[in-house]
C-alpha cells in the first residue's frame, strides 16, 4: 500500500478527563494524507478538546495518537519532530503583538526550522501573498483588522511547512463581514494538499470543504462520513437534530 492510501494520523480510542469531568469518551479516528476533515457538532461536546489532544496541548487520559505509524504519546517518541510537523491556527489569531507582520512569519521559521534571515524573509512573503497580506508586511496587529490578523496567522503557519494544520474555530471571533475573507483562503489552501483538520460552527464551509466530516457529541463521534452523507442522510438522530437547526437558521 503506497502512502497516499495510509492514515497519516489516527486517534485510537482517546478519553480526556479534566479532574472527574469525562469530556472525551472514545475518539478514534483516520485521517488521510491532503484530506480536509472537520469536527462539527453542538457546544461542549469535545471538538476543541479533541483537536488540542492532537497536537498534545492537553495530554488524552488514555488512548493513541498515532503519527506515520507510531504513537506519539510512548515515552521515548520525540515529541518535538512532531509538534514541528502539526501547525495549529487559533481562534484568537494569537500573533506576537510587539512583531510586525513580516516579523511574526520568520521568527518560528529562524528559530525552529533553523533558517536563515534571507530563506525566512522569502518564504513569509510567499506565503503572505498567498493569503493576501504583502501589502502589510509592516504593520503590527493591532494596526490589522481580524480577518487580516487570522490571514496573517495562516501564512505563519504555513511557512514552517506543517504536515498537518489544526484550526480552532478560526472565524469564530471575527465580525460577521470579516468571516468570508478568512474562509476562501482555507479554501485556496485546501487546493494545495495540505492535510486540514478544522474545527468550525460554519456548516455551509464544512459542507463545501470536507472529505470527511466528524460530529462530535458527549465526548464521542456520534457520526462521520462525507459531506453528501452526514447532511442529506444522517444516520444519527442528534445529528439530523443538529444540522436542521443551522438549515433552519
Ligand atoms: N482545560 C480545561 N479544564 C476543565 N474543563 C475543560 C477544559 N477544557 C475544556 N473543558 C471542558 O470540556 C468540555 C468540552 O469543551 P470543548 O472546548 O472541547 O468543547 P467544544 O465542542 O469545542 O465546544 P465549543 O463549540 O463551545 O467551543 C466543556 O465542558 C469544557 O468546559
Amino acid at each position: 500500500m503506497t502512502e497516499t492510501n495510509e492514515a497519516i494520523l489516527s486517534l485510537k480510542q482517546i478519553q480526556k478527563s479534566f479532574g472527574d469531568h469525562q469530556v472525551l469518551r472514545d475518539i478514534s479516528l483516520d485521517i488521510n494524507k491532503g484530506e480536509i476533515a472537520t469536527i462539527i457538532g453542538p457546544s461542549g461536546g469535545g471538538k476543541s478538546t479533541t483537536l488540542r489532544c492532537i497536537n498534545l496541548l492537553e495530554e488524552p487520559t488514555a488512548g493513541e495518537v498515532i503519527f506515520h505509524g507510531q504513537n506519539v504519546l510512548d515515552p521515548s517518541y520525540n515529541r518535538n519532530i512532531y509538534r514541528a510537523k502539526v501547525g495549529m491556527v487559533f481562534q484568537q489569531f494569537d500573533l506576537f503583538e510587539n512583531k510586525n507582520v513580516l516579523a511574526n512569519c520568520m521568527v518560528g521559521q529562524e528559530l525552529v526550522l533553523k533558517r536563515s534571515k534571507e530563506e525566512a524573509r522569502e518564504v513569509a512573503l510567499k506565503n503572505l501573498t498567498k493569503v493576501g497580506m504583502e501589502e502589510y508586511i509592516n504593520a503590527r496587529p493591532n494596526q490589522l483588522s481580524g480577518g487580516q490578523q487570522q490571514r496573517v496567522a495562516i501564512a505563519r503557519a504555513i511557512c514552517m511547512d506543517p504536515e498537518i494544520l489544526l484550526f480552532d474555530e478560526p472565524t469564530s471571533a471575527l465580525d460577521p463581514e470579516m468571516v468570508g475573507e478568512v474562509l476562501s483562503v482555507m479554501q485556496n489552501l485546501a487546493t494545495t494538499g495540505l492535510t486540514m483538520i478544522i474545527v468550525t460552527h460554519e456548516m455551509a464551509f464544512a459542507r463545501d470543504i470536507s472529505d470527511q466530516i466528524f460530529f462530535i457529541s458527549g465526548g464521542i463521534i456520534a457520526e462521520q462520513g462525507n459531506p453528501d452523507q452526514l447532511f442529506n442522510h444522517p444516520q444519527n438522530e442528534l445529528t439530523e437534530k443538529f444540522l436542521s437547526n443551522f438549515q433552519n437558521s
